[in-house]
């Protein structure tokens, strides 16, 4: 059953969830015209500079994560702002976004100067993620806990990441044994999507080297976030 003191810490998460979001009037400009792969390239990396900002004010209100080491604090950030940005914009996909934003993103990621061997693995992913039917309260503590991940590269002091991660894990299972009654295995498969996730941090390593390699640019915050140029 889920106790008072972790109904208020859900509180917290979720609120600080909703309250992060990409700007609607950012994320509408996923609906201009232009289609050429520079065009889409250039509006990709204004959504995932966008999210990234979002993630870290998301992160910022995650109980516990300001009293970490700092330098762990931005060990976390850059070890998950992959996987954090896949989920964050696989829930946009699955859930909130208005249905021409999820065709359109769609579009413009695979016109987007991305290999095609990157495009299965992440729309497979996707795909996953919609098929779980989330509720807010689940993705928020999904994104929570991928960012409390203590086994990133860099982290110093992981027994502390663990401490915060465990008690998140703990509300997640009760959460979804009381949204998903008739699917014992739920919580299971969500940490399966977490291990999914971790490969495509590889797959996504890949793409930046190859846009690199076209010359296509990033933005100085996606630059230090992801370690390029
Ligand atoms: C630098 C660029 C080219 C890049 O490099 N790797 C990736 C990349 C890709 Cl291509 C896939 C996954 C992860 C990453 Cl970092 C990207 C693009 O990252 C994105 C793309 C799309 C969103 C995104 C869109 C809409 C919504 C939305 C809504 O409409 O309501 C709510 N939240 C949303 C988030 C975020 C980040």
């Amino acid at each position: 059953e889920i106790t008072k003191e972790q109904q208020d810490f859900m509180n917290v998460i979720l609120d600080a969830y909703n309250r992060h979001q990409i700007p609607p009037d950012v994320a509408k400009k996923l609906l201009q015209e232009q289609y050429s792969a520079e065009e889409n390239f250039l509006l990709l990396t204004e959504m995932a500079t966008s999210q990234v900002q979002v993630l870290v004010e998301f992160t910022k209100n995650i109980p516990g994560f300001l009293s970490l080491d700092h330098e762990d604090q931005i060990a976390l950030l850059k070890g998950s702002a992959v996987e954090a940005t896949f989920l964050r914009s696989a829930q946009a996909f699955s859930t909130k976004m208005p249905s021409g934003h999820t065709e359109v993103l769609e579009e413009r990621i695979r016109k987007s100067g991305i290999s095609e061997e990157f495009m299965t693995p992440m729309f497979n992913f996707y795909k996953s993620i919609g098929e779980l039917h989330m509720v807010q309260e689940e993705q928020a503590l999904l994104t929570a806990i991928t960012i409390m991940t203590p086994d990133r590269p860099y982290v110093k002091d992981q027994q502390a990441v663990e401490r915060l991660q465990e008690p998140m894990l703990d509300i997640l299972r009760k959460l979804c044994a009381l949204h998903h009654p008739g699917e014992p295995q739920y919580f299971a498969r969500l940490l399966g999507r977490l291990t999914e996730l971790r490969t495509l941090n590889h797959y996504h390593a890949e793409m930046l080297t190859s846009w690199r390699m076209n010359d296509y640019k990033f933005t100085p915050l996606l630059c230090e976030i992801w370690d390029v140029q």
